[in-house]
């Protein structure tokens, strides 16, 4: 399953109606089709359904709809548009035709009050106001439908993403509906699934319109991470193989203030499968993760106040070779110690992974990402701001396009941009993560995720698909202690212990 931009999706529509000559209302009926199967999940043939239909083809699904509700039955179907005939899309004015024949009351109004009513009498509202052509923001009486529909809590499916939200970047364009569901066709579109558009669109479910598969596979969008690809991703572990075989890491990281998030990080990498694991730390913190850690070697370097001093990256410097690959900055804080640190990583020609105060390092010397080796970054979003030189809301507001910008000026870089939907990337792939919920959104679960990835790239040695498993794997950590436990009391190293069960389930798969 795929997640496209609104302008991949009509390339799409364009390919299917010009070179495979489907008629656009083929489609059309196609995704009527699609919707009604979700009215008829909740809905009788005697319930009262409500149709809101807009001036574009997302309005010719909704006409198309009420023909098939229609046809099969439904006894209450009824029309809302205020978009004059003339007006209409050239498919939607197919569809308001047939609609005309079958007799569906079309209803017009601006008037506030007599909208209120219909609403009220409605059991189900259909959606179908605007698509991914909303163009500009939601004005004037339009607004005013919505914030009313809004205000009523109905049951509401709207098609293809939940008018008033930006298809690519999931912002609220004036205003939204607040739906119920959303059936999203062909694909998934990135409004529909990112924030705030995401808590607008309700449940997303993805239904096909008789689009050729091959247009599907051709086309640009992330792809959802789900257990068959991840399972696919998955290092597999030989029976002929040896600690050596599954990678030496190097860990750099921890700080007086910090050594729980470094011990987090390495307990994962344990727990994920790593070789060997060194663990590169300021001298005084040695005592205290030499009695949390047994399976690792520990790496003291010389200490300032409880962080690396600027000597550390002196010391490290000749026993770099001695590693296939370095994790770096879980709780090492920003000074200097840590500074050379990361400047001494990046420098070599080892394979790195930049988790939490590193990236806020490099942020501040870009040039250092510019190096052949593999690099994985895993920003949340101030991180990526640090990174990209952009603005925290230009990043909010529209992650694909910040990371890809971001993507066009290095080489050999992975990135793990970290959300509520995680997006892993690089300049030629990209993968959507939609599993997961916010027991991750505690202190700690992002160091759990460094270490997983640190103990899954150590097997495979491959940046981007090392990264989608520890991301999906994390997620679906969360999701399955969610069964038992609330979200308040997982913590991240209940992540950790679920990861198990979860790596032995996708092991099952492959
Ligand atoms: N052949 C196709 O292209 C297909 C399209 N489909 C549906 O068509 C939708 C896309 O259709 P369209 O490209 O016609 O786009 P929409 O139906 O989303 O709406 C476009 C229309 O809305 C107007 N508009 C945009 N923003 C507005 C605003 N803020 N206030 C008032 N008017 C505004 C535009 O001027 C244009 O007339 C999809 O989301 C999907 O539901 C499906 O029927 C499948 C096939
Ligand atoms: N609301 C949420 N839903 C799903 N995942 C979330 C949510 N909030 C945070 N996460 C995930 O939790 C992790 C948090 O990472 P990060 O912010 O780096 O935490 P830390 O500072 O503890 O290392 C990321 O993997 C992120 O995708
Ligand atoms: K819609």
């Amino acid at each position: 399953m795929k997640i496209v931009t609104t302008k991949t999706m009509k390339e799409m529509d364009r390919i299917a109606m010009e070179e495979y000559h489907i008629p656009g209302v083929v489609l059309m009926e196609h995704a009527a089709m699609a919707v009604k199967k979700h009215v008829d999940l909740v809905a009788d043939k005697n319930k009262h359904i409500v149709i809101l239909c807009g001036p574009g083809n997302n309005g010719g699904d909704g006409f198309a709809l009420a023909r098939l509700l229609k046809q099969d039955g439904y006894e209450q179907v009824m029309i809302f548009c205020n978009v004059p005939f003339e007006k209409m899309s050239h498919d939607e004015k197919i569809y308001a035709a047939i609609a005309g024949s079958y007799h569906i009351p079309i209803y017009q109004s601006e008037d506030l009050k007599e909208v209120k009513k219909m609403f009220a009498s409605a059991d189900i509202v259909i959606d179908a106001l605007f698509g991914t052509g909303l163009s500009r923001n939601i004005e004037g009486f339009y607004d005013q439908l919505i914030l009313t529909l809004n205000t009523m809590h109905k049951y509401v499916i709207s098609i293809d993403i939940a008018s008033g939200i930006n298809g690519d970047s999931g912002a609220i364009m004036g205003c939204g509906i607040q739906a119920t569901k959303t059936v999203s066709l062909v694909c998934y579109k990135p409004g529909n699934v990112m924030y705030p558009g995401s808590a607008y669109c309700g449940d997303v479910v993805v239904e096909d319109i008789a689009m050729p598969q091959e247009i599907i596979a051709k086309s640009n969008g992330n792809e959802v991470m789900d257990d068959d690809l991840i399972a696919s991703f998955l290092p597999k572990r030989q029976a002929h193989s040896n600690k050596g075989s599954y990678g030496k890491a190097l860990m750099i990281g921890g700080s007086m203030r910090m050594h729980g998030a470094l011990a987090m990080c390495a307990k994962a990498a344990l727990s994920s499968g790593i070789g060997t694991l060194t663990i590169a730390l300021p001298s005084s913190i040695h005592a205290i993760m030499a009695g949390k850690m047994e399976e690792c070697m520990l790496l003291p370097l010389s200490d300032e106040d409880g962080y690396f001093s600027e000597k550390s990256a002196e010391e490290l410097k000749d026993q770099l070779d001695l590693f296939d690959f370095v994790t770096i900055g879980n709780g090492m804080g920003r000074g200097k110690g840590a500074n050379a640190l990361v400047e001494l990583v990046l420098k070599s020609n080892l394979p790195c992974i930049l988790d939490g105060d590193a990236l806020y390092l490099v942020g501040k010397h870009p040039e250092w990402l510019k190096r052949k080796a593999p690099t994985i970054l895993t920003p949340h979003p101030k991180e990526m701001s640090y990174l990209s030189a952009r603005k925290l809301d230009d990043v909010l507001n529209d992650p694909m396009e910040v990371v890809q910008t971001f993507l066009k000026g290095y080489g050999n870089i992975t990135l793990i941009y970290k959300n509520e939907h995680t997006i892993v990337c690089n300049k030629a792939f990209s993968y959507m993560n939609l599993a997961g919920n916010n027991a991750l959104a505690k202190g700690g679960s992002g160091d759990v995720l460094c270490g997983m990835l640190c103990g899954l790239y150590g097997q495979s040695k491959d940046a981007l698909k090392s990264a989608c498993c520890a991301v999906y794997v994390h997620a679906r950590c969360a999701d399955e202690l969610i069964k038992a436990k609330d979200y308040n009391a997982i913590l991240a190293k209940d992540i950790i212990e679920e990861s198990s069960h979860i790596y032995k389930e996708l092991r099952n798969r492959q």
